[in-house]
């Protein structure tokens, strides 16, 4: 089970200076779609440059010319991109060649999708390397969260790994990793802390024992 840290609200140097504080105990750090609206795949570059053995994933929420958002992702240096569920199936296999192509990894998020369970199950299907859950800020906002999901996609999918993401913190983390997805996301429950360091420590030891 791999710890991914969510940068959403910050720049670029407050990015890199958060992720030097917790790097020993996270394995991907997310370029948020926020900062890559703000600054572009440029984030991505210079995430994967200050920290070359992270793995990185661009949260750029693919939904439309798949294969193209892939390619310009990956000349960025993103290991992972993102592609929305709610995307034409076309979208997703044309992701899912490009990466192939280049050997980086298509995670689709399932934000948004209706019926989960059919959607999962045809998701798989496309050859796609992780299906995550992922409840929103706006809908964690009126009290959700993805671990019912989380369940959800454990039971259906048959190929992929799976991700949950969507408010998880250090007090929620047990009942996530009971569920055993393969990537935790955490972006405030880290980056929201007084002691990130800490917190993010916990979380890994929480994962390890998983
Ligand atoms: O993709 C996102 C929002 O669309 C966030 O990166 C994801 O939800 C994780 O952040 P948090 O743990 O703060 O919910």
């Amino acid at each position: 089970m791999k710890l991914q840290l969510a940068l959403d609200l910050v720049n670029i140097p407050e990015g890199i200076e958060l992720v030097k504080e917790v790097q020993e105990y996270i394995d991907i750090v997310e370029i948020g779609t926020p900062i890559i609206i703000d600054e572009g795949l440029h984030a991505v570059k210079a995430m994967k440059e200050a920290f070359p053995n992270l793995e990185v994933l661009a949260d750029l929420k693919v939904m439309d010319a798949g294969g193209y958002e892939v390619m310009r992702a990956s000349e960025a240096g993103a290991d992972y991109i993102t592609i929305l569920g709610v995307s034409e199936d076309a979208t997703i296999t044309g992701a899912v060649e490009e990466a192939r192509k280049r050997n980086r990894k298509i995670l689709v998020d399932m934000i948004g999708v209706k019926d989960l369970e059919t959607r999962a199950r045809e998701v798989d299907a496309l050859g796609v390397d992780y299906i995550c859950v992922h409840t929103g800020y706006d809908l964690q906002a009126a009290g959700q969260n993805p671990f019912d999901d989380l369940r959800t996609i454990k039971r259906v999918v048959k190929s992929a790994k799976t991700a949950v993401a969507g408010g998880i913190k250090l007090k929620t983390l047990p009942e996530v990793v009971k569920a055993q997805p393969d990537i935790v996301i955490v972006g405030g429950g880290i980056t929201g802390e007084s002691n990130k360091r800490a917190v993010a420590q916990e979380m890994k030891q929480l994962i390890q024992q998983g």
